[in-house]
């Protein structure tokens, strides 16, 4: 499938030119290379038998998510980030290989990287979905920094919906997800509503270690100091 860019070139599935959803939301098709994808979902799966491995949080009004997380750097439970996991486990450190990818994804999506004083990058979470998993439509505002949201896709197609700041409905745009893209939201999409509607089980490219589901890697600035959380 041809996409085709504001300028009206076409972009291969692979390397893809960066298209803009909203202001501020970049969507990269084919950003990872097979060999990048299957390095990924390899320490995914590392980074999944914890601390603070793949569990499905309550939301406070009692429902389960259903997508699993894993969280890297600082833990997340809805809604607030800890240095530590609700037993006093300290949370597994950010790896600097997320940090470098975040800013180098930066640089894709908006042909610069971030500036040198620009809040770090140090959280990230891991979302598993298997076929059944959905993500509501939400805002990522845990976060005290405004550094764009730098998020990786492996495995399973999904259907993401990417929206507006101010309410959970349209206008939005829908936005197929493969395993390798790119999505970059910052700017004045840093708090655009966003999630997940679908997946499309059976997708996943082969020989990057993931047979079924789908894994996505959101790489953020938590803006947080050692001593809060
Ligand atoms: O799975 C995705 O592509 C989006 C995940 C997301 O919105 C989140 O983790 O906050
Ligand atoms: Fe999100």
């Amino acid at each position: 499938m041809d996409r085709r860019n504001a300028a009206g070139e076409t972009a291969d599935l692979f390397g893809g030119t960066p298209l803009e959803v909203a202001p501020g939301a970049v969507h990269v098709p084919g950003w990872l290379d097979p060999a990048a994808q299957r390095d990924l979902v390899a320490l995914c799966r590392e980074w999944a038998g914890g601390p603070a491995g793949m569990r499905r949080h309550r939301m406070p009004r009692g429902g389960l998510m259903s997508v699993r997380m894993a969280a890297l750097g600082w833990y997340w439970e809805p809604y607030r980030y800890s240095r530590t996991l609700p037993d006093g486990r300290p949370v597994r450190p950010f790896p600097d290989l997320l940090g470098r990818l975040a800013r180098e994804g930066v640089a894709a999506a908006y042909g610069r990287p971030p500036a040198p004083q620009s809040p770090p990058y140090d959280v990230a979470l891991v979302n598993f979905y298997d076929a059944e998993a959905r993500m509501g439509m939400h805002q990522d505002r845990d976060e005290r920094a405004d550094a764009p949201v730098v998020s990786l896709s492996l495995g399973d197609t999904c259907v993401f919906r990417f929206g507006n700041t101010e309410t959970r409905t349209r206008p939005y745009t829908d936005v197929e997800l493969r395993s390798g893209d790119l999505f970059v939201f910052g700017g004045p999409s840093r708090l655009a509503y966003h999630g997940v509607p679908r997946t499309r089980p059976g997708t996943a490219p082969e020989g990057i270690g993931l047979a079924a589901g789908r894994l996505n890697i959101t790489i953020r600035a938590s803006g947080l100091a050692d001593s809060q959380g």
